[in-house]
């Protein structure tokens, strides 16, 4: 016997997988670590945080499973995007890491836009967001010289904790894709974007392919996750790169939607032609030389747990959503933004904030959880109406994440986005994904689409109801207005938050 692990580091926690070759996973761990919120917008975690807590679940995989440790032949990664972690000299990181979900950099946006014109979208293939790294570079080093001036090198997350097990530094084409500083296409930094603020190529790390063989485990890290010294190390990839090898999204046509921390509606591409004039992100894949683009809701699962930690702290999910499929489409009149942090697509705007719109006396704490179920997916549907209006097929959705364990939620999905939903049998998400690129780096397999004829198995189809899909179509024409109407209030009420 052999096996894979899988590790994806996602912004509430880490949780690691244990697969052998038929694709079956034997055992998982996860552990759970702080996001610092110091100011409205801001969003850091402690990197080392990710390391020990990567660490802790490695071990408790490998004295849980039963199976022999020696038996594990790689490990990979998945990682939460964008997220910035600099190091000084001695590898050390100089201060947290400024994370995909934090908006303080709007300023450092407008001077990327002035400085690359046309150029930023040409070369890297989308604009100047708040949540990508080299907006989070010019932040530091505007207001913390002090810190920037020991910064050697940048990573993000999963390079570090990947760093940190195996002493070598590299970045794959995925994750750096969420850079901003990826000439994408031609798969290289781009110099014209590096010479714009002054960054020397040394400050980016080596870039390697997803599957790629990239050291193995230090001595002293494998025997404290309790792994053999020799275990292969691959690369992998972007939790949405990863989250889409997961679902088997490997070829056109095909559509995942994806409901973690954040939310994305993600479509495969097959080579670099398709121009959404950045209206959608626009990375690199996982599988090599291939592309997707996707649309982002930046508070998708984020909202709920919002909801879930500040009304019913105490209960489980399904404690909080027993009961939601009997209120009826539109929760009586009660309709949600999730604009908690600001929003990616199709408002790229890190002022604007969530609502609740339409609140009457009748309404009770159910009604209220199944309108936050609803806008996030209206906001999600706001990207598939995106990807049809340039002229994709949308017509089925495989749904992967925290979001796809509720039923009435997969059902709600295929209602707002009028498509079949593809429940998968093991939802794991990116971490099956970073399994599979480990699978592929060992060479249990020819192709990662070889990999996921095995590993990737669908279990039920949520079919669109005519009645619920004729609602909410007429629900999300009102919805798409609560944007428009909110924008100035929450510029001015902007003033007031800390
Ligand atoms: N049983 C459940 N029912 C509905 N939603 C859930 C359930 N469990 C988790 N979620 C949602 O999934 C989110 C976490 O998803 P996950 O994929 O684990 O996130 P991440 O990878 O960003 O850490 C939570 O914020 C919550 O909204
Ligand atoms: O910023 C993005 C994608 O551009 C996010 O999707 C992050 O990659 C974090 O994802 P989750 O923690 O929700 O998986």
């Amino acid at each position: 016997m052999s096996y894979v692990i899988g590790v994806d580091l996602g912004t509430s926690a880490v949780k690691v997988l244990l697969l052998n070759r038929e694709g079956e996973v034997l055992a998982e761990a996860s552990r759970s670590y702080p996001l610092f919120h110091e100011h409205s917008g801001w969003s850091e975690q402690r990197p080392d945080d990710w390391v020990e807590g990567t660490i802790e679940a490695l071990h408790e995989l490998t004295q849980v499973s039963g199976a022999a440790a020696e038996a594990v032949e790689g490990i990979s990664f998945s990682g939460q995007m964008h997220g910035l972690v600099l190091l000084d000299g001695e590898g050390i990181p100089v201060r947290n890491a400024i994370l995909w979900n934090d908006t303080r950099t709007t300023a450092e946006c407008r001077e990327i836009e002035s400085l690359l014109g046309d150029k930023l979208l040409r070369v890297t293939r989308n604009p100047a967001l708040e949540g990508f790294t080299l907006p989070k570079i010019l932040w530091v080093k505007k207001h913390e010289p002090e810190a920037f001036a020991q910064a050697e090198l940048f990573l993000l997350p999963k390079d570090y904790v990947r760093y940190r097990l195996t002493g070598q530094l590299h970045m794959d084409y995925s994750d750096a894709a969420g850079t901003l500083m990826l000439d994408v296409a031609g798969k290289t930094w781009s110099h014209d974007v590096l010479a714009a603020f002054g960054l020397p190529h040394s400050f980016c790390p080596p870039l390697v392919e997803s599957h790629a063989c990239v050291g193995t485990l230090l001595p002293e890290q494998s025997s404290r996750c309790g792994l053999p010294a020799g275990t292969k190390v691959f690369a992998g990839g972007a939790d949405n790169a990863c989250g889409a090898i997961g679902a088997g999204i490997l070829q056109d046509g095909l559509t995942m939607c994806s409901i973690g921390t954040s939310g994305v509606i993600l479509s495969y591409e097959q080579g670099s032609g398709r121009d959404y004039e950045g209206k959608v992100h626009f990375f690199n894949h996982g599988k090599q030389d291939a592309f997707y683009s996707m649309g982002v809701t930046l508070a998708a699962g984020y909202s709920l747990s919002w909801f879930k930690n500040t009304f019913a702290k105490d209960e489980s999910f399904d404690d909080l959503l027993a009961g939601v499929d009997a209120v009826q489409p539109g929760a009586n009149g009660l309709l949600f933004t999730p604009y908690l942090v600001g929003e990616r697509t199709p408002h790229a705007d890190a002022v604007i904030r969530g609502s609740f719109i339409g609140i009457d006396g009748s309404h009770e704490r159910i009604h209220f959880a199944r309108a936050v179920m609803e806008g996030i997916t209206f906001s999600l549907n706001e990207s598939v109406d995106l990807f049809r209006a340039a002229g994709k097929t949308v017509d089925t959705i495989i749904s992967i994440g925290g979001g796809a364990q509720n039923p009435v939620w997969l059902q709600m999905q295929a209602d707002i986005f009028n498509a079949d939903v593809v429940a998968l049998e093991n939802e794991q998400g990116p971490g099956l994904g970073a399994a599979m690129l480990a699978a592929y780096g060992c060479g249990w397999f020819g192709s990662l689409d070889e990999c996921a004829e095995s590993f990737v198995k669908r279990s039920s189809v949520y079919k669109p109801q005519s009645s619920a899909a004729a609602a909410y179509a007429g629900l999300f024409r009102i919805y798409q207005q609560v944007y428009t109407q909110t924008a100035g209030l929450n510029e001015s009420l902007k003033a007031y938050r800390t």
